[in-house]
Formats: C-alpha cells, sequence, structure tokens
C-alpha cells in the first residue's frame, strides 16, 4: 500500500531539499541545448533532465503543453518521462491545469490519477475557473489512489490578478474562497494534506489568508519570471512551512550538461533552504 500524497511529499521535502524543477522543453531551450525541435529532440531533452535530477529533486513539474505539442508521440514521450521520473524516486507532479464540469473532470481524474493509466501522475494542477466543487471528482481520485491535486489560487502572472483578487458577494476574494475550500479538505491531515495551491512567487504581499491551508503551496515564478528565493519571505511570511519553490527555465538553461544542471538545483535548493529555514513539523 503507497502512503497518501501529503505525506511522501513531507518525506521527499524532508530528504531531498524543498525544490520543485519543471520539465519545460521550450523550442528556444531545445535549440540552445543543440536540439531539434522534434520528437526526438524532445526526448532527449526530457531523458537528459531525468538523468540528472530524478534521483535527487523532490518534485519534478513536466508541463504537458510542451509534449502535447509534438502531437500523440509527445505525448507517449510524457508517459515514459513520468515513468521514468515516479522509478527514480521523484514525485511527479503534471502541471495540466484542468478544470472542467465534474462529469467531465471525472474523465481527466481517470487520466491522471488513475494508476490504471499511462499517464498517471503522483499529483496535477487544476483550474477551479468553474467551481472549486467542480473539481470533486479529482479530489476523491486522488484520495482513493494516493494523488494531490493543486489548485490554481493567485498565479504568477500578472494578468491573473483581476479574475483571482475580484471580491465575491460575501466580501472574499475568488482567490481566498479557493484557498479556504482546500484548507477545508486539509483539515486534521498529518503532517500534511494532500491538496495543494498554486501561489506565484512572483505576486508580493499576497494580503491573503494561508494560515489554515496544511497542505503544500507550489510557488512558480522564481528565475525566468523575476522572483528570487528571497521574494518568498515577502509573499508567505510565516506562512513558509509548506511553500514548494517551483523553477524551470532557470534551471533547463543550464542544460544538456548533466553536472550543470545538478549543481543549478543544489543552488536553488541553497537559496530556498535560507529563506524557508527548517521545517518547524
Ligand atoms: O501561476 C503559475 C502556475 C503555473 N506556472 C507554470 O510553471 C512553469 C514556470 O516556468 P518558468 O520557466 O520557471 O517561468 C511553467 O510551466 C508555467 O506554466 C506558472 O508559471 N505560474
Amino acid at each position: 500500500m503507497t502512503k497518501a500524497f501529503g505525506v511522501r511529499l513531507h518525506e521527499a521535502l524532508a530528504t531531498r531539499g524543498p525544490l520543485c524543477v519543471g520539465i519545460d522543453p521550450h523550442p528556444s531551450l531545445l535549440e540552445s541545448w543543440g536540439l531539434p525541435d522534434d520528437v526526438d529532440g524532445l526526448a532527449r531533452f526530457a531523458e537528459t533532465v531525468v538523468e540528472a535530477l530524478a534521483d535527487r529533486v523532490a518534485v519534478v513539474k513536466p508541463q504537458s503543453a510542451f509534449f502535447e505539442r509534438h502531437g500523440s508521440q509527445g505525448v507517449a514521450v510524457l508517459e515514459s518521462v513520468i515513468r521514468q521520473l515516479r522509478d527514480a524516486g521523484a514525485l511527479v507532479l503534471l502541471d495540466v491545469k484542468r478544470g472542467d464540469i465534474g462529469s467531465t473532470v471525472a474523465a481527466y481524474a481517470a487520466a491522471y490519477l488513475d494508476p490504471a493509466s499511462p499517464l498517471r501522475a503522483d499529483a496535477i494542477t487544476a483550474s477551479p475557473y468553474l467551481g472549486v466543487g467542480s473539481l470533486r471528482p479529482m479530489f476523491d481520485a486522488a484520495s482513493a489512489h494516493d494523488g494531490g491535486v493543486f489548485v490554481l489560487a493567485l498565479t504568477s502572472n500578472p494578468e491573473g490578478a483581476a479574475v483571482q483578487r475580484a471580491v465575491g458577494p460575501g466580501g472574499r476574494t475568488v482567490a481566498q474562497t479557493v484557498i479556504d475550500e482546500i484548507s477545508q479538505l486539509n483539515r486534521g491531515a498529518e503532517p500534511l494534506g494532500s491538496f495543494g495551491l498554486v501561489v506565484g512567487a512572483t505576486v508580493g504581499d499576497t494580503g491573503h489568508d494561508l494560515s489554515r491551508v496544511n497542505g503544500p503551496i507550489l510557488a512558480p515564478g522564481l528565475g525566468a519570471q523575476g522572483a528570487t528565493a528571497s521574494d518568498l519571505r515577502t509573499v508567505f511570511g510565516n506562512d513558509l512551512d509548506w511553500v514548494v519553490p517551483s523553477y524551470s527555465r532557470e534551471i533547463l538553461a543550464r542544460g544538456p550538461s548533466v553536472s550543470d544542471l545538478r549543481g543549478a538545483a543544489e543552488q536553488a535548493v541553497r537559496d530556498c533552504r535560507a529563506v524557508l529555514g527548517p521545517r518547524t513539523r
């Protein structure tokens, strides 16, 4: 029997350090690595990241879009990469940002969280734009199969604020509603729940209450989007315990050298540890 995603993430962060590295094979990165912008280039890029990082980084986050743009063969590469990452002990957070009416969300849940699926990951990202409740089939599948779901709350892009900071009839922002609903799902979980949030490292002081989340908070936007590890203190204040800092291009740009990729990941862990400090729980 496996352990709940929150438990596995807790262990991975403790043993491997507080870091998520994204696999985002941008055409420009393929070019700078001397690879063609085709399925072979995609596979060589992703396999190099697997070789460099899968046995040492806590969470690896393939960005599905960069695999999908190569069609069915790209998706086949993604399936293989997910399997290789998991076999090497990394937790795979598949960044797909899915969301829909509940009956369709059930199909997404089957695609990404059911152990029978070739695309099964440890956790996925989800969009709450159709209402957090519409994601219920994902939460149920995650609970049934020891997976996790990270729901967008305050995203790292500047356009997100207009929607996410809009205030609803009850006086809460859209983002705070998402935060509160996810916090409910994690109530009582030890050492932390399996339901996460996405809060960009670029957003500055959030002005939102993250104190009851009791689950992981993915913080993308570090590196290429301009945020630095020290910004995590400004963004999360005293709620730093379960922040999972996430870098993609900043680290990937150091390839194709396996040792340079590892060096960049080690530096990122040092930078983030200096801000996050020892986990208090
Ligand atoms: O708010 C969000 C949510 C997801 N992302 C994703 O993270 C990576 C960031 O890549 P960088 O190269 O480190 O900028 C990318 O896959 C985004 O789709 C995000 O940036 N912000």
